[in-house]
């Protein structure tokens, strides 16, 4: 994917202003590719997120002989093949950065009737897909992995697949989905449980294409033999994408910003529940509905932060926005606690650890937690900071050069593209002072 080195200077710009609308989810746009493929008919997918996961995705179901058409950017046509519809590949499959791409994918492809590898850049290298391939394998999956339950992942033809009822052991809807989307292939029902409910993207998703699945916050099942039906996908803007803004308009003086049409969608809106509890003056305008989501303007002025215990029942609702949440504390009065996060750990980075050591470059006081962090707020310095390739990581330090003393050097900052490509741009239009190196 990202091959070419690019570092980033992030230093004082003007107070942040204007209006601007972030691209589109990065959840719901592989969502999106991954049931119109698999549906009956033409779907058209409005508002996709044209950043590197994502378009891996797409380029995997290409290779599964699905067309799908670009007819102008963030526009996907695909034409379905149906459930038995896809074909064997000819050649590994490759999800980059993606693990949404990966476990998603595991899940689908297990009930083919053809074999397959998913291989995934260094960073999905590590991360653990023994989550997955444990209730797939109990499902009657044939999968096979590296050591330790790391990619690449080799999925067998099997027989019928079986429905299961699957307790989550952690909070994780790409668990959830890849077992749903197994399930799809399934001899009877399939449940699944989870601890804390999460983004249940798959399930509306699945309802709109058709399938009939019954599912309320922390539980879903559908059974097998049934069919999806071409739609038209509306995709929201990502809210994870708009969290950059909302931190980065909390913080620096003077700041009001309106980020239009923004995904609300309850189990993604943890930051804002934390900033508002923080002291942040964000406002919701308009609130409306696209593609069955609810969506708001959100208008985010300057407020004076202070440190929070953050409660652990937000931390799902907020998983990929810790990166930002850190930069907030680090600058806000008193001391913020993290907990009950160590899913942090097995991210892009292990973002506890890569964040907490950026930030500390740049002066912060920053105690680590296997599961958090105590963050005490203060003022930050101009230095180097390493994101180590995570996008966001690299996207929150920006914010911390905003506000530091002197100007911040990003390291790695390509995979901002995976989830957000024109991050850069889009961050100086509102007042960011960012550059390339
Ligand atoms: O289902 C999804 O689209 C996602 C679920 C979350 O991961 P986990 O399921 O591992 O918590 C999140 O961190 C990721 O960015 C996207
Ligand atoms: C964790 C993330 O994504 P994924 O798991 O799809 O790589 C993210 O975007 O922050």
């Amino acid at each position: 994917m990202s091959v070419a080195r690019l570092d980033w200077i992030a230093g004082a710009g003007r107070p942040l202003a204007g209006e601007l609308e972030v691209p589109g989810d990065k959840s719901v746009s592989h969502r999106a590719i991954m049931l119109s493929a698999i549906a009956e008919g033409v779907s058209e997918i409005h508002g996709f997120l044209e950043g590197e996961d994502t378009r891996a995705t797409a380029a995997i179901f290409r290779q599964l002989g699905v067309r799908i058409d670009a007819p102008s950017p963030s526009r996907r046509t695909v034409h379905g093949v149906g459930l038995y519809g896809l074909l064997a590949p000819e050649s590994d499959l490759d999800c980059g950065n993606a693990g949404t791409g990966m476990r998603l994918l595991a899940g689908l492809l297990a009930g083919q009737d053809f074999a397959s590898t998913l291989v995934g850049d260094a960073s999905l290298s590590r991360r653990p897909m023994a989550r997955v391939i444990e209730p797939l394998r109990r499902m009657g999956a044939s999968i096979e992995s590296a050591p330790g339950g790391l990619p690449p992942l080799r999925i067998y033809f099997s027989n019928e697949l079986q429905g299961i009822d699957f307790e989550l052991p952690v909070a994780s809807a790409q668990v959830k989905s890849a077992v749903l989307l197994a399930g799809l292939y399934a001899r009877g029902e399939t449940r699944v449980r989870e601890p804390h409910p999460t983004r249940d993207y798959t399930e509306r998703m699945l309802a709109a294409f058709g399938w009939p699945i019954r599912f309320s916050p922390g539980e879903a099942v559908l059974s097998g033999g049934h069919r999806l039906r071409a739609t038209e996908v509306h995709v929201p803007a990502d809210f994870s994408s708009a969290a950059f803004f909302l931190v980065a308009a909390s913080l620096v003086p003077g700041s009001d910003l309106l980020l239009r049409r923004v995904g609300m969608n309850p189990r993604r809106t943890g930051l804002l529940a934390a900033l508002r509890l923080m002291g942040a003056d964000i406002t919701e305008l308009n609130p409306g509905e696209q593609g069955g989501e609810p969506v708001a303007d959100l208008q985010v002025r300057h407020a004076r932060l202070r440190g929070i215990e953050v409660p652990e029942a937000l931390v799902p609702d907020m998983i990929d926005e810790f990166p930002a949440l850190f930069v907030a504390a680090a600058l806000a009065e008193g001391r913020t606690v993290v907990r009950g996060a160590a899913e942090l750990r097995v991210k892009e980075s292990d973002r506890i650890a890569v964040t907490s050591a950026g930030l500390r470059a740049l002066g912060a006081d920053i105690v680590e937690a296997p599961d958090g962090a105590v963050i005490t707020g203060g003022r930050l310095h101009g230095g180097e900071a390493d994101s180590h390739g995570d996008h966001r990581v690299a996207m929150s330090l920006a914010i911390a050069g905003q506000l530091a003393a002197g100007e911040v050097r990003i390291l790695d900052c390509a995979n901002v593209a995976t989830s957000f490509p024109g991050f850069d741009a889009l961050a100086r239009s509102a007042g960011f002072g960012l550059r390339d190196a």
